[in-house]
């Protein structure tokens, strides 16, 4: 199954942009920065199927979770007789990778002495299994993750700046739910569908009003990975008040309004923001790209608007909206308007 990259905000989009223009060619370096859940993995799949190299691997490696001693033959592998113990040569990760992906979450966990092995093979493209002489080439496209800011870890010696200037030739930004609070919907729409198709014997209903509604409003700390659980939970096994009220953590702090913010709103935010961008974070912006986020934005808002009003009679949308009933079948399809009834109950 492909993976789907949800979402209508703004940040979405652009990274929608990016990721369609890097990976045609699959050959810069990428790196993916976020909070823990906000989808960084999810964006590197999505860039391995959209690049040529689809038919090859997708290799992940969680670079926090192997101890220092074994990442190394993990991503390298070992040779026959490499060290007691070492009975058969075994491929390692960017054996796996060649020709694929090999996808380097929770960079910034790597540990120092191994940082300058993995720069020297993004250098020179070759490496050796351990225990082993002869150099293996290597074809794989790198794509890393870190919800660290690696800019402190350089300025606290504890990661490479050199290694992160190779790894950053293209970095995408992944916002975290609560500043992009109109992907909510999008997501709970999604992963309805998603879930009652998985537990199609269950006759999963949609959320109630009510709780679609608090879901919109709660700031999901950990991001669309919270957000999911506690839907997929619901979803299947229902949850009284209180239990709700612990999931949403009530006592945390809202964002503003009833139902998502205006849209146009955290458009305006994130351009007024463009002043603390670095000329690095400002390679994907162009006056083009915040004209479309922008009509996108307010075309969506007036057609979900119409649709309303018109109980979905799409004929009768069309004629108010004064565009033809294919145009705006396309556009629902474009730009992901969904019946409110399909997610609430
Ligand atoms: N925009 C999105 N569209 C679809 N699914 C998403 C999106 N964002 C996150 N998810 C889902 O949320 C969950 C967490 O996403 P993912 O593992 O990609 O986050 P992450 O940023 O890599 O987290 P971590 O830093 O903890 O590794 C996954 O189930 C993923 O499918």
């Amino acid at each position: 199954m492909s993976t789907i990259l949800v979402g209508v905000s703004p940040a979405i989009q652009k990274i929608r942009d990016t990721l369609n223009r890097i990976a045609s060619n699959a050959a810069l370096n990428v790196i993916i920065t976020g909070e823990t859940g906000v989808g960084k993995e999810v964006v590197a799949r999505c860039l391995h199927e959209a690049s040529p190299r689809n038919k090859n691997e997708f290799v992940k490696v969680n670079c926090a979770a192997i101890p220092d001693t074994l990442l190394e033959s993990e991503l390298f592998g070992t040779e026959q007789g490499a060290y007691t113990g070492a009975l058969k040569t075994r491929k390692g990760k960017f054996e796996l990778a060649d020709d694929g992906v090999l996808f380097l979450d929770e960079i910034g966990d790597m540990p120092f002495h191994l940082q300058a092995k993995l720069l020297h093979v993004l250098q020179s493209g070759e490496y050796s299994r351990l225990g082993s002489e002869s150099n293996l080439k290597s074809n794989t496209w790198v794509i890393s993750a870190t919800n660290h800011d690696l800019r402190q870890k350089i300025k606290a010696k504890e990661f490479r700046a050199d290694l992160y200037y190779r790894l950053n030739m293209v970095r995408i930004h992944i916002p975290p739910l609560r500043e992009r609070p109109e992907d909510i919907p999008e997501l709970i729409r999604h992963y309805t569908r998603v879930y009652s198709e998985a537990y199609a014997d269950r006759h999963i209903l949609p959320l109630s009003r009510d709780i679609f509604d608090r879901f919109c409003r709660f700031s999901w700390p950990g991001n669309a990975r919270q957000l999911l659980s506690a839907l997929k939970r619901i979803l299947l096994i229902g949850c009284d008040e209180e239990t709700l009220r612990e999931i949403l953590d009530e006592e945390s702090p809202r964002i503003n309004g009833s139902s998502p913010p205006p849209m146009a709103g955290n458009l305006l935010g994130q351009i007024r923001d463009l002043t603390d961008k670095s000329p690095d974070e400002l390679a994907d912006f162009s006056l083009r790209v915040v004209k479309q986020s922008a009509i996108d934005i307010v075309e969506r808002e007036a057609i979900s608007q119409i649709l309303n009003m018109t109980n979905w009679n799409r004929t009768r949308a069309s004629k108010i909206l004064k565009i033809s009933y294919k145009t705006l079948l396309t556009k629902i399809g474009q730009l992901n308007i969904t019946r409110p009834q399909d997610a609430q109950g």
